[in-house]
């Protein structure tokens, strides 16, 4: 039997805050409608490992009567970068791109990223709908409309809050998706378990390796319950003056790895260490159980997920970290656990705190 598409619809103030997003099989062909009439004109934002995928979504516009003109870009996070997108306005402007016409993209968190981006500074703002191909771009960077590109200074550091007018998470995309990345992506995942929706944490307790299969109902009921987490925290937050802050658990010190590593770590693999550094910080000031903090290790670790780093780095990641956006003056702010399923805020003056817990993360 086919199962139908779920719909989880993001909701917001403004009309444009509005979407669906849709996660099925076979989805490409409701990207004309989810268009709509008055754009004529569509720009396809794709890596070049995705070039197949990109031609066929530029043949399906076609087919529906749109001008669709491709953008390849470098993969990973070569892509979120000033000069990527300044390729892109070329691109828009080159083809008479107005008010009315639009930006799909077509990829990982990296493509929609920028593409994002691209779509939310192109005359000040055009309509983007996301097509995510990895699990990660499913469950997080397609939903929610965080968009931006990295400096030579950190990650994320340029950007602009503008949510899509869709979202179509095809499940068919994951079969050639490497089994890292969608470990990478899981690690997301994972995090809604420990931030939100504790029966995540149960599943992937229980199916184990199971969940790496892009076929499996459960892989797909993991998407589905991230993509609800994530869906009802923007719905009520959408530009992070509070709650949001939630979905950044494991980010502080995980984005600091990713500018030390030169970003040749995945995204996924850095937030998996600053989750057990945000646990092991929680259980030095009492918010967090033993057992509690030490779920953490083993639920990454069953996954090949790393949960340690390298000891001879604190002054780069602590660098690292002071540019976190939820950073406030001098303050170092953290997302922690008062219990699984229980999030919170510890604001840290003293960095011999976080000194002590990135000991307990530092390798031997
Ligand atoms: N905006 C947000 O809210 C948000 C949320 C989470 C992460 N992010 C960002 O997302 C990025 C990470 O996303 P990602 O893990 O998807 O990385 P990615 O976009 O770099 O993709 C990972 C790799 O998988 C390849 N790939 C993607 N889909 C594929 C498929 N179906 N078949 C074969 N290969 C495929 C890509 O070409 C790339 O090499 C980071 O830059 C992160 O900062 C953003
Ligand atoms: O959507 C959010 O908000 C998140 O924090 C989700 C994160 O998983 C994601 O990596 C996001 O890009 C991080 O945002 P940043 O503001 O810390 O750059
Ligand atoms: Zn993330």
């Amino acid at each position: 039997m086919t199962q139908t598409d779920t719909i989880i619809k993001v909701t917001g103030s403004r009309p444009e805050d509005n979407y669906d997003v849709v996660v099925g099989r076979g989805l490409l062909a409701q990207l004309p409608a989810r268009l709509g009439e008055r754009v004529k004109r569509v720009l396809v934002v794709h890596p070049r490992a995705l070039r197949l995928t990109g031609d066929a979504v530029r043949e399906e516009l076609e087919s529906a009567g749109f001008t669709a003109v491709t953008a390849e870009i470098p993969d990973a996070e070569e892509g979120k970068h000033i000069q990527v997108a300044a390729f892109c306005w070329q691109v828009l402007g080159q083809n008479d791109f107005t008010r009315s016409d639009a930006v799909v993209t077509v990829g990982g968190g990296a493509v929609s990223d920028l593409g994002g981006f691209v779509a939310a500074t192109w005359l000040r703002g055009v309509k983007v709908i996301h097509l995510p191909t990895s699990v990660l771009g499913m469950v997080d960077a397609a939903v929610g409309g965080k968009t931006g590109i990295n400096t030579a200074e950190g990650k994320n550091l340029v950007g602009a809050f503008h949510p899509p007018a869709a979202v179509l998470a095809d499940l068919d995309t994951l079969k050639t998706l490497p089994k890292n990345e969608l470990v990478s992506g899981l690690a997301e995942v994972i995090k809604c378990g420990f931030i939100a929706d504790t029966k995540i944490l149960d599943l992937v307790e229980e199916h184990g390796q199971a969940v790496l299969d892009p076929e499996s109902p459960v892989l797909r009921e993991l998407i589905e319950r991230s993509i609800a987490v994530k869906a009802k925290v923007v719905s009520e937050d959408l530009k992070e003056s509070g709650l949001r802050e939630i979905l950044n658990y494991g980010h502080t010190l995980g984005h600091a790895i990713e500018l030390a590593e030169r970003y040749s770590w995945r995204h996924g693999a850095a937030i998996s260490v600053g989750m057990v550094f945000a646990a092991e910080l929680a259980r030095s000031v009492g918010r967090l159980s033993d057992a509690d903090a030490d779920r953490h290790r083993s639920i990454l670790e069953s996954f090949g997920l790393p949960t340690s780093y390298r000891n001879d780095r604190w002054a780069a990641l602590l660098d690292g970290m002071r540019r976190d956006k939820k950073s406030r003056g001098d303050l170092l702010r953290f997302v922690v656990l008062d219990g699984i399923g229980k999030p919170g805020v510890l604001e840290v003056p003293d960095t011999s705190l976080l000194f002590a817990a990135y000991q307990e993360v530092a390798d031997a």
